[in-house]
This record gives structure tokens, sequence and C-alpha cells, in this order.
């Protein structure tokens, strides 16, 4: 197993930045997870710039230490880990670059990697749920967003960040037995958004539930509802209030803490997560890295539950 560089040895803000200081996937011989990069931001309605996260996530990566007293595991010893630096995405053709995504996810896994990834806006899900699901068929959804994303077009446009989940639900790559949205909030264009995501099959834990019923209680309707299948995880940034992940392009009031959401992702042990995304980090809106420090994390405890399922 070939580990992050060693910080005591090497000062952990030199050299280049991948993700924790692991190896880039061509140097090792084989990843049984790789963090991925996808630089997309053109299916944004707001503010642009999540095109610069998986650098900016990368950086903040440099403090991530070895062992995750969250899960009790040292996911780098128990797995091999490597970065798998950034698909090359077409930013002036939205379908171009989902299929391009899609490919070079569905590539990667089929050497039994499995991705975490770090966007890019929220179009990139859609291309990475069609990746997992040519593997696992369709998969169960643990979708944590301030937005449902399950709107139908924006301007006409059907690939969008505010429309992956329902062209998922669509190609029937879902299992609509086990979607939810955790976290919403905000103002919507009016009920009938919540009627149609309803109808879709999602159930919704707002983020006043989460605040209401506490962290544990969340957790265990959400892993009674998911059971055993395959899990996939898409984290949208803006489920944490702006306080705490200022750095994204739509904020909304009234967010999960950081130490919430981490602590629910915690809660996702023992499940059968096969993919993960962390998407929606805008740096240019940041401050003092607290959006890119809070997505760096959420991404460790991602390898961290696939090490613990994955590793022996
Ligand atoms: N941040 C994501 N993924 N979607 C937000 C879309 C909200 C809107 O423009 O109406
Ligand atoms: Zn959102
Ligand atoms: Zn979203």
């Amino acid at each position: 197993m070939i580990g992050p560089v060693d910080s005591s040895q090497v000062p952990r803000y030199a050299g280049p930045a991948t993700f924790a200081r692991l190896p880039r996937l061509d140097q090792v011989a084989h990843a049984d997870v790789a963090v991925v990069g996808v630089p997309f931001d053109t299916g944004v309605s707001y503010r642009p710039g999540a095109r610069f996260a998986p650098s900016a996530v990368r950086e903040a990566s440099r403090l991530l230490r070895p062992y995750n007293p969250g899960l009790d595991v040292s996911p780098f010893d128990r797995i091999q880990v490597a970065d798998g630096g950034d698909i090359a995405v077409n930013p002036f053709h939205i379908g171009e670059a989902i299929e391009t995504i899609e490919q070079a996810a569905s590539e990667l896994q089929a050497e039994g990697t499995r991705l975490v990834t770090i966007g890019g806006d929220h179009t990139i899900a859609l291309p990475l749920l069609r990746a997992v699901s040519r593997i696992h068929g369709p998969v169960a959804l643990l979708h944590f967003d301030a937005h449902l994303d399950t709107w139908d077009t924006y301007f006409g446009e059907p690939y969008t960040h505010g429309t992956p989940f329902r062209r998922a639900v669509e190609d029937g790559i879902l299992d609509t037995e086990a979607i939810s949205h955790v976290g919403t909030r905000g103002p919507l264009y009016g009920k009938k958004d919540l009627e149609d995501d309803r109808r879709l099959g999602f159930g919704i834990v707002t983020s006043s539930d989460v605040m209401r019923r506490g962290v544990d209680e969340t957790v265990d309707a959400l892993r009674q509802r998911i059971g055993s299948r395959p899990l996939y995880v898409s984290i949208d940034i803006d489920v944490l209030d702006p306080a705490h992940a200022p750095g994204t392009g739509t904020p909304e009031a009234g967010g999960m803490t950081s130490r919430e959401l981490l602590e629910i992702v915690r809660g996702l042990r023992g499940l059968n997560l096969v993919g993960a995304d962390v998407v929606e980090v805008a740096p240019a809106y940041d401050h003092a890295d607290i959006t890119s420090v809070a997505a760096s994390h959420l991404a460790y405890d991602l390898v961290s539950l696939l090490a613990l399922k994955e590793g022996q």
C-alpha cells in the first residue's frame, strides 16, 4: 500500500497537492478507491466557479491526517487510495461533457476502482450515476442538498445542475424505493415542485427535520430505507448553512452545520456504499477556505466508509 506523503518528514504545505497527499493513480498498480476531480460548471443557474473546486479541495486536503477517529479507521492503510486527477471535460458543450464523464468513470470502475468525485456543479451527478448503475443496476440515492434538483428544464435545457435527479429517475438508474433528499430548504418555484418530486419517488428529510429530530433519529430513518441496496451518496455542499459553506453558487439560509453533516455521513457506516460525489464548491466565494475544508473532510469520511467496507 502506498500511503500519503508523511507530513512529519515533508511539511504538508510543500510539494504538489494531490488529495490528502496521496499518490497519483499512475503511481500505483491498482487503486481500490480513486478521488477524481470533475472541473465542470457549465450547468449552473446562478454563480459560476465550481470548475475551480477540485484544485481548491485538494489544497485544503493537505491537512488531513491518516487516522479517522470518527470512524475508527486508517483508510489509507486498509485499502489503496489514489488521486485520479481531473476528467478533462468540454466546458462549451454540456452534452459532450456528460458523455465524457460517464465514459471516464466507467473506465475507472471497470478496473474495480470505486470513485469519490469532487465536482464540479451538480450536473455531473447524472453521468456518475449512469456509470455506477452500469455495474450495480439501479442504486439507492442519498442526496444531501438545499435543493431538490428534480426540476424538469431550465431555459428549456434538460441537462443542468438543477435537473440531474429527474433525468436519473427517467433513465431508470435509481432504485426509487430508496431515494431521499436530506437538508432541503428555501423557496421553491411552486408547490408543484414538491408534488413532482414526490411523484418521482423521493422522500424528503428537510433541514428543519434534521434540526428537530437530531442526527441519530435522522440516520436511523435513512438506514432503514436504504437497507442493503447499493448506495450512491451525492453531497451538494450548499446543504450546509452559508455560514459553514459560503463558497457555493446557490446559497440558502437555514442549513446544517458541518458537524451535523459529518455525523450523518459517519452514520452510514456498514451500508453498501458504491460511489459518492461532493459538488458545488465555488472557491471564489469562499472565505478562509471554510467550504473547501468542509468538502475535503466530507470526501475523507466517504473514502473512510469505503475503506471500512472494502478493506479487510
Ligand atoms: N445547486 C444546485 N445543484 N441546484 C440549484 C438550482 C437552483 C435554482 O437555480 O433554481
Ligand atoms: Zn444545491
Ligand atoms: Zn444540487
